[in-house]
């Protein structure tokens, strides 16, 4: 085929060059209206003899002659295919990519693509003009374009679904390529002024991944599932009228893998984290132009909630405040003192209103995530399904989680002695997986495999040794309250019985002075 298009082109060369001829003589000798309709004549000619159509799409565009998103997306996906089939390839570095190295078709190199079983053909073409105007901006001298040739009974493939299916490849290519970033919010005070901003970044390059993540497979595979079916979630958010987000809340206690549970999960997504500090953002105002701010297909990360914010307290606080407003009033000193310490802060409706709020829907594709150690003292608002779609209990390591750390450090899939004495210690005592891991990681390059399993067995039974004495010391201060109650108990009892005693004196004396008219 592309035989074919080299004979049109060379065939068509000759045409127009016969042509140019004609209308070079045209010029000469005959009058601009014969030219206009010679013209006419000939561009119709063409049209009917060459069956293919083209299509360009120009790296710069716009006035300032920016690069053309479009340009970009076509080139990833052509960068994709073509450096398996093109011949001549050219490299270059890329910033913010995985593979910094990416090579693509060079100039005027052709590749076919074929779609649905129709073929097009790809040109990376390059053209330069030698002008000599000055400007600010690129100039148009030099000009890449990428042109799509295919045949003209194609045509309504090619538009409504190739370059379609195009652009979409080259986006996903895009994304899967690109560096991870992680975001820290700046304190609202270097926000103004010359280049300033307000989330700083650097790349993210956590190596958490929920291979190595230490938990139930089967709790897993939920998370897993879950968040697949958000990520293919586009039209189903749209079709039952939901913003495209989601919500997790992870909590348990420290070292069981809430923050790498969040890296694996940004790996696994392939989003942007966004590590939100609370307690340097000063108003929900704020909180709101931050959200503004981010990007989609990102992760917006609140970690220990409960320590950020006070959460709990802060509706019982605004009543407190209401009924001593009036007080308040009267004193000028005791007021500014309020207003300061109540200068606005980001409050609980401040961050509802950030989680599902009407702004919280200006990206899409975008998960929050909080953590807390103490989940029962989030107010059940906050955390409420719809809101925290997904509650995760990151727990204690169970036997299957270990096996997990025992192949992640050890390359340890079993152990005929040791292993069973684990599992029976992992579920007499408890442990988290970050201790489990840093009894399995070797102490020095020369230990052994079985020697850090003996370690981990050594700390699991001191672990259980401590919590029975613990829990013996439970039992028994429990056992001493008891008795010191009881105690108390029989004390006040005699006490009660000595004054009912005394009563009972008083009135027999009363009852004999009476009857005998005289006190004895
Ligand atoms: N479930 C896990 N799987 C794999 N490694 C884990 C797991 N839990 C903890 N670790 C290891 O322990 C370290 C501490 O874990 P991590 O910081 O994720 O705990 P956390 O739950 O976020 O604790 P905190 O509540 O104190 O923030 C990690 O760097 C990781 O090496
Ligand atoms: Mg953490």
């Amino acid at each position: 085929m592309k035989m074919e298009i080299g004979e049109l082109w060379s065939q068509l060369g000759s045409i127009m060059a016969s042509i140019m001829f004609v209308y070079a003589m045209f010029d000469k000798f005959f009058p601009p209206n014969l030219r206009v309709y010679f013209l006419k004549y000939t561009n119709k000619f063409t049209n009917y003899m060459y069956p293919y159509i083209h299509i360009k799409f120009h790296e710069l565009s716009g006035e300032r002659l920016k690069q053309s998103e479009t340009y970009k997306i076509i080139q990833t996906y052509l960068s994709d295919n073509s450096s398996q089939r093109a011949r001549r390839l050219k490299a270059e570095v890329v910033k913010d990519s995985q593979n910094p190295l990416v090579l693509s078709m060079d100039d005027n190199e052709e590749i076919i693509d074929e779609f649905n079983g129709v073929k097009v053909w790809w040109t990376a073409n390059y053209t330069t003009s030698k002008s000599q105007s000055f400007s600010y901006y690129p100039t148009s001298d030099e000009k890449r374009f990428l042109t799509l040739t295919f045949h003209k009974k194609h045509r309504e493939v090619i538009t409504t679904s190739y370059i379609q299916h195009v652009l979409d490849e080259g986006k996903s290519i895009m994304s899967k390529n690109r560096q991870l970033k992680l975001y820290t919010n700046n304190p609202s005070s270097n926000w103004w002024g010359y280049r300033s901003k307000k989330w700083n970044h650097t790349t993210f390059e956590h190596p958490a991944r929920f291979g190595t993540l230490a938990m139930e497979p089967e709790k897993k595979q939920e998370i897993l599932n879950d968040l697949l079916k958000f990520k293919k979630g586009k039209e189903y958010y749209a079709k039952v009228g939901k913003a495209w987000k989601r919500g997790y809340l992870l909590y348990g206690p420290p070292g069981t893998g809430k923050s790498t549970m969040i890296s694996a999960i940004a790996n696994y997504m392939n989003y942007d984290v966004y590590d939100l500090e609370l307690t340097t953002v000063k108003d929900n105002n704020e909180l709101k132009r931050l959200l503004i701010e981010t990007s989609s297909k990102s992760i917006i990360v609140i970690e220990d909630i409960d320590c950020s914010l006070d959460l709990t307290g802060q509706r019982k606080k605004k009543k407190k405040k209401d009924d001593d407003e009036n007080d308040e009033m009267k004193d000028p000193i005791k007021k500014a003192e309020e207003e300061e310490k109540n200068e606005s802060k980001v409050t609980l409706s401040g961050l509802l209103n950030f989680i599902d709020g009407i702004w919280s829907a200006c990206g899409s594709e975008r998960i929050i995530i909080f953590t807390t150690n103490f989940v029962d003292k989030l107010d059940p608002a906050l955390i409420r399904r719809g809101r925290m779609d997904k509650h995760i209990e990151m727990s204690y390591c169970s036997y299957q989680a270990f096996k997990v750390l025992a192949r992640n450090y050890l390359d340890v899939e079993t152990h005929d002695d040791l292993f069973p004495i684990i599992e029976k210690l992992l579920g007499e005592t408890n442990m988290t997986p970050a201790d489990v891991a840093e009894n399995l990681m070797p102490k020095s390059i020369t230990e052994d495999f079985e020697s850090c399993l003996k370690n981990l067995i050594q700390s699991l039974e001191i672990a259980k040794k401590k919590d029975e004495e613990e829990a013996k010391k439970k039992i028994e201060d429990e056992e001493a309250k008891l008795k010191a109650q009881k105690e108390k108990q029989e004390l006040i009892q005699e006490e009660e019985k000595v004054k009912v005693d005394e009563k009972l004196e008083e009135k027999v004396k009363e009852n004999g002075v009476k009857e005998n008219g005289v006190i004895h």
